[in-house]
Formats: C-alpha cells, structure tokens, sequence
C-alpha cells in the first residue's frame, strides 16, 4: 500500500506539490491526471525519492520512505517513463536483467526471468534478446521498459506517461495488455497521464491534479457520475462523460426481466457495456435488445429509454 498525507513540495520558492493526500490499496491501479506541470510526475518521484519531498508523510507498506535507504528503494519499485531509459549500448536481454544483476541474482536466475518476462510481454526472445534500443519499433521499446521495471517482481510500479510518445494504435494495444497483466500480475501501480481515455480504461482510482493540488479523487465511475466542478467535467470530456460513463457500466448491471412480448431480435451478452449496447441498437436500428448470458440464453433485456437514463445520457453537461 501506498499512501500520502499532507505532502507538499516546495522547489526555492515555489509549491510545486500542495498538501495532497491520496491512498492507493495493494494491488489497485491509480492513475494522476491533470494538465500540464500541476505535479503529476513530481508527485510519482517522491514515491520512490528521486525527489524528496517537504512535508508531510509518505508511507509505503507501513514504513515512512525516509526510513528507507534511497537505492534500496528504488530497486523495490519498478519505473516507467515515456522514453523508455533504455541504456542503447546494451541490449534488450541485458537491458531487462539489469535489477536482478544489481540485486546480485546468479546468471542462471536472472536468464530464466530475463526469458520469462519477454514472453509475457510479448517479445520472442530468439528475435529481440540481442537487439539494441534502437533497433525497436516505440512500442516495443516500451514492452522491454515495462519487462525492465518488472524483473525483480516489484509490489510497486510507478509509470510516467509510459505511453506518451506512441502513436494511437500502438498505444491502445500496450493500454489494453497492461489491463490484462494488471489483472494477472495485481502490482500496486501509480501511472501519469494526460490521456483521460487511458486513465478511464485502466484506473480503479482516479486523481484529478489542478496546479499542485488534488481537486478530485475517486472511482473512474463516481467523478463521471459526480464530478465535482467544471474544471473535473471538462478534463473528463464534457459532453462526451455519458458515453465514458456508458463504456464503464455493464449491461448485466442495468437489464430489466423479461417482458411478455417476443424477445428483441438482437442479442447482447450481458457482460457488454451500455455503450456497445447503444452502438448495437444503433447498427440494428432496434431500441430494445435481448439480453442473454455465456450461453447465449435470454436473461433479461435492455431498452434505449433505460440505457439513456442509466448512463445519463440525457443530462448533457451542467456547465456547459
Ligand atoms: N527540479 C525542479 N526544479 C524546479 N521546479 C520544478 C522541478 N521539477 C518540477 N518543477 C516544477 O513543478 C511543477 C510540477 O511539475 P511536474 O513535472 O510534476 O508536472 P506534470 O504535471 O508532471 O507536468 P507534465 O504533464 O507537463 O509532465 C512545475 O511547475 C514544474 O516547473
């Protein structure tokens, strides 16, 4: 577990961080977001002290961080930023050993999960282990930092716009794996980004900065639901947050039962999302769908005036 309690930070005269409280549970994804130099990444390095913060409290796994010795620290904690900080004269096999080596790891050990990691990231090792960085596409440079930040099997991961510099569909592909290794792997992860699409697809909590402070913080669901002022609204998209909000809510979680008229025409599992939903009455022109279940037997079925009103959908944004 993560937390922090009153923490600011102050450069000379500056507060980059203002009293900012936030706990993340073992095993839970936290994404920051924010607009630009609101502290996103200052507030990532103080977790594992590349920048010591002023005051307050951070505390990792019941132990305040200054208690920890920096360098131990920080081998305890995998970390990912946008470019990689991949060393170019090595290559991807060495670049990804490179902890287990420091943790003194026999050769044998560090080969075996050197050759372990590459495959969960999806890098044959026959193909990459002995290509240099700059032989790598971005999104694969990205996989070999993300195998790198993994390999002495940290609680903790910390991610600074891992996904920054890629392009959209590169970027949608990594997002995507690392939801399915989040759910396989639990790290405690702390992510930055200015990306509200990734932030919503990925986090179970969500912090919205605003220059050097916490406005909001919360399930991705309950600041759609609830954002707490204009500034929330617009960072989560304004008129659009009933569509995100769709895309969060499952169809199994708002169907009604079965009516006595004949089922729709069209089938929708109920493990969906309202929004394929809306995308399915909209392709079939049908405003009501059969709901069924992993065998495709009927379980209840979904009307468009209740997919609008569950979602939202017909609140338009109250600030704009
Ligand atoms: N080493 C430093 N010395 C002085 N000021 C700093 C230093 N590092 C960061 N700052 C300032 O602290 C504030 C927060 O910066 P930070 O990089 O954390 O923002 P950010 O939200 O991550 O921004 P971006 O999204 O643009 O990366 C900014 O005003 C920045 O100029």
């Amino acid at each position: 577990m993560i937390e922090l309690s009153h923490v600011s930070k102050r450069f000379g005269d500056d507060i980059a961080i203002n009293d900012i409280s936030l706990r993340v549970p073992k095993g839970k994804f936290c994404a920051l977001v924010g607009t630009s130099g609101c502290g996103k990444s200052t507030t990532l390095r103080m977790i594992n002290r590349l920048i010591e913060h002023s005051e307050g409290d951070i505390i990792l796994d019941g132990q305040a961080i200054d208690a920890y010795d920096p360098v131990k620290l920080r081998r305890r904690i995998g970390y990912v930023i946008q470019h990689t900080g991949l060393f170019p004269h090595w290559n991807v096999a060495r670049n990804i050993g490179l902890v287990p080596r420091l943790l003194k790891w026999s050769a044998a050990d560090v080969q075996a999960r050197v050759e372990e990691l590459m495959a969960l990231l999806g890098l044959p090792v026959g193909e990459f282990a002995h290509k240099y960085p700059h032989q790598l596409s971005g999104g694969q440079a990205q996989r070999v930092g993300v195998a790198r930040a993994l390999a002495a099997d940290p609680d903790i991961m910390l991610m600074d716009e891992p996904f920054g510099a890629l392009d959209p569909i590169t970027r949608e592909k990594l997002q995507d794996e690392l939801a399915k290794l989040q759910a396989r792997l639990h790290k405690t992860v702390v992510f930055v980004t200015h990306d509200m699409d990734e932030a919503l697809k990925l986090a179970d909590h969500l912090v919205v900065m605003r220059e050097g402070r916490i406005v909001q913080q919360g399930s991705p669901l309950a600041l759609l639901q609830q954002p707490a002022d204009a500034f929330v609204e617009s960072m989560l998209g304004g008129l659009e947050r009933g569509l995100k909000q769709a895309a969060l809510t499952r169809v199994k979680d708002h169907m009604t039962s079965l009516g006595p008229t004949l089922p729709a025409h069209s089938r929708i599992p109920a493990v969906f999302t309202l929004r394929q939903a809306l995308s399915m009455m909209l392709r079939d022109h049908s405003d009501r769908l059969t709901v069924v279940d992993q065998h495709d037997v009927p379980i209840g079925e979904l009307s468009l005036r209740r997919l609008i009103k569950e979602a939202q959908l017909d609140k338009g944004s109250a600030h704009e």
